[in-house]
Parts: C-alpha cells; structure tokens; sequence
C-alpha cells in the first residue's frame, strides 16, 4: 500500500486538526480549562478502549510479532496512560468521571469504529483503524508550534505527542500498515471515516 496516497487523501483532516481551535489554543496556552478536562474525560473513555485494541493485537499476531506487540502496549501503559493518569489527579478528575457511560456520542462513535475493525479479526484493518489516532497526534507534535512555553499549562500534554520516541512508534506503526495491507482501497474508508473522527472528538469538546 503507498501510506503517501493515503496521506495525500486525506490530509485535509490533518490539517483540520492542527488548526482546529481547541489545538490552537492549547499549544498558545489560551485553553479554558474546563473544556480541557471534558476532553481529557473523554479522552480517558477512549483510551482504555483503545488500550483493548492493543491487547487483542498482540493476541492476533503471528508468533514472530508478539513481543513488539507487546512491547506496544507496555510502552503505551508506561508512557501515554501515565502521563494522563496524572494529567487527571492534577485537575481533581474521579474514577466516577471516567467511567464508560459518561461517554459522549463522538466517544462512543470512536469505540464502535475500532471495535467493528476488530471484529473483522484482519490485522491490517485493526492497524489501519488505530493510524488516525496515531498520525494525526504525531502530526500535531510535529507541527505545532508552542507559544509561553513556560507557563503554558497544556506542556504536558503537547510533549507526549512531541517527540522522537512517539514519531519512531508511528513509524514503525506504518511500516505495519504497510506491510499488512496491499491494496489501499480496502481501507481507504476505514481511514477516512478515523480521520473524521479525530476532527470530531475535537469539535465536540472545544
Ligand atoms: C481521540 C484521540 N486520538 C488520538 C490520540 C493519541 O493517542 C488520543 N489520545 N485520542
């Protein structure tokens, strides 16, 4: 599959999100905070969703894959997870805030469009469905462009996604896209419809 006729495809919601109000405003500190724990609350939800995802890969990989799967998600564990948990003690978030019925309509789109790819039980699409959320987030850290670095309040949440460690996980998240996935059409949807829903779950919080 040629990843840069995908890319090119869909940049647009790249870009969208890069723009998007509720980035802009985190990367030059203007964010209220308020609609920054409603998205860390949903972004919560979504997360232990996609933390499933993770999981059900290592168990559906072929023998010689296993343990970069799992390395995956340990590195998913002790890195993203964990700067979140803290994001949300710091801000007073409860266990109760982030239970999954609180979930809104574009969280719970988000977790039916990556369960469907994982009911499909084919690697590649289970991969395909999980770049959007990866790319998109390294694009951001790549590109954003951080203004009052140090009173900025949402450093901590732009440094998890701007870094080469995270840009190195993408890419090798591509290399498997890649490599699992021959013809581009047959997930040139499942793609697109991800990268809707990245410019949703922002549009829905800002
Ligand atoms: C909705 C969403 N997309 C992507 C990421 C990056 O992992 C995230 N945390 N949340």
């Amino acid at each position: 599959m040629d990843i840069q006729e995908l890319f090119q495809r869909n940049k647009t919601y790249f870009r969208q999100c890069l723009q998007h109000e509720f980035v802009v405003k985190m990367f030059d500190g203007t964010l209220e905070i308020e609609k920054y724990k409603e998205y860390l609350i949903q972004d919560a939800i979504y997360l232990s969703t996609f933390t499933e995802v993770h999981k059900e890969l290592i168990a559906l990989s072929e023998e010689q894959h296993k343990d970069y799967f799992e390395e995956r998600l340990r590195n998913l564990e002790m890195a993203e997870l964990e700067i979140r948990e803290e994001l949300l003690k710091n801000l007073g978030i409860t266990e109760k805030e982030i239970q999954p019925e609180k979930a809104n309509e574009v969280t719970k789109s988000y977790q039916a469009y990556l369960y469907a790819a994982l009911k499909s039980r084919n690697i590649g699409e289970i991969m395909v469905s999980l770049l959007p959320c990866y790319w998109i987030y390294q694009y951001i850290g790549e590109k954003g462009v951080v203004v009052k670095t140090k009173e900025n309040p949402f450093t901590p949440w732009i440094a998890t996604y701007k870094n080469e460690e995270y840009s190195e996980i993408v890419k090798e998240h591509i290399q498997f896209c890649t490599k699992y996935v021959e013809n581009i059409e047959d997930v040139a949807e499942l793609f697109e419809q991800g990268c809707k829903l990245e410019v949703a779950f922002f549009d829905r919080v800002k």
